[in-house]
């Protein structure tokens, strides 16, 4: 199996390496997620601070142990579906994901763009719809098949995250149990917004009772060493197929 990092979420909220990569955890309500959240039962030492924590998600620093766990994923499909505005970078990171690396330059995605990763005994379909404004009516019809959207934002270019936010929200707000991963890509570029005030300016905690994780990423051609957080991404998205099977 390729780079499984140990990989997983407990608790309310768990932040990944680098400074740029956060996890959120948004607070979960079925029967079966509860009985894996180790967190301690109300009326315990930390019940107060836990039942903050219910009420509204957590974002942990960076500095925070990761502490992994594996946790199944409520949803039919098979597929990770990857949409953002175009481009925010979908395709250069699908070339990373798959190839560990991104080597050549990428063209903007005219349609959509398949991408099949097998390893050993692990298959991931990963499929790209691009995020010209013509192919975006035509995203909706790809959630129903996903086992997760990875939902992709130019953190560099805050003018357009009204537009991310309101195409996120429309394609969550049918499909209240797929589970979200938010890329706040680009954080290479100057001026890229952190993940705290992506995570305001989409409006995330917005998002439902549903899994949802929130990542910074930066792809660049030629880098032999992917990001800490493109590896977070992939060993989250690795761990969420394992335990879809
Ligand atoms: N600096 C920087 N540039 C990036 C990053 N990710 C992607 N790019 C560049 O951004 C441009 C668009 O990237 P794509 O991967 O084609 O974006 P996309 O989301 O697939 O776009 P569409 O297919 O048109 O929807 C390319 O020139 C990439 O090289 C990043 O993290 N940092
Ligand atoms: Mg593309």
């Amino acid at each position: 199996m390729f780079g499984l990092r140990e990989a997983g979420v407990i608790g309310a909220s768990v932040a990944l390496a680098g400074g740029i990569a956060y996890v959120i955890w948004n607070r979960v309500s079925s029967p079966q997620q509860k009985k894996l959240d180790s967190r301690p039962e109300k009326g315990g030492k930390n019940s107060d601070k836990e039942e903050e924590e219910e009420e509204t998600e957590a974002v942990v620093s960076a500095k925070v142990q990761k502490t992994y766990t594996s946790h199944p994923v409520k949803s039919e499909g098979t597929q990770i579906l990857v949409l953002g505005l175009d481009g925010a970078g979908k395709t250069s990171l699908l070339h990373c994901f798959s190839s560990g690396v991104l080597e050549q330059d990428v063209e903007p995605t005219h349609g959509s763009n398949a991408v099949s990763v097998s390893r050993d005994d692990l298959h991931i379909e990963f499929l790209e719809i691009g995020g010209k404004e013509d192919l975006r009516p035509h995203w909706q019809r790809y959630t129903s098949k996903a086992l997760l959207l990875v939902f992709v934002v130019d953190s560099s270019n805050s003018q357009l995250f009204p537009v991310a936010k309101k195409h996120l929200h429309e394609l969550l707000a049918p499909c209240p149990s797929l589970p979200v991963m938010v890329l706040a890509n680009k954080q290479d570029l100057p001026g890229s917004c952190s993940i705290t005030d992506l995570h305001e300016a989409l409006s995330l905690s917005e998002v439902g009772d549903r899994q949802m994780f929130l990542i910074g990423t930066y792809v660049r051609r030629g880098e032999a060493d992917l990001s800490s957080g493109v590896q977070d991404a992939r060993d989250l998205i690795i761990s969420m197929v394992c335990d879809g099977k």
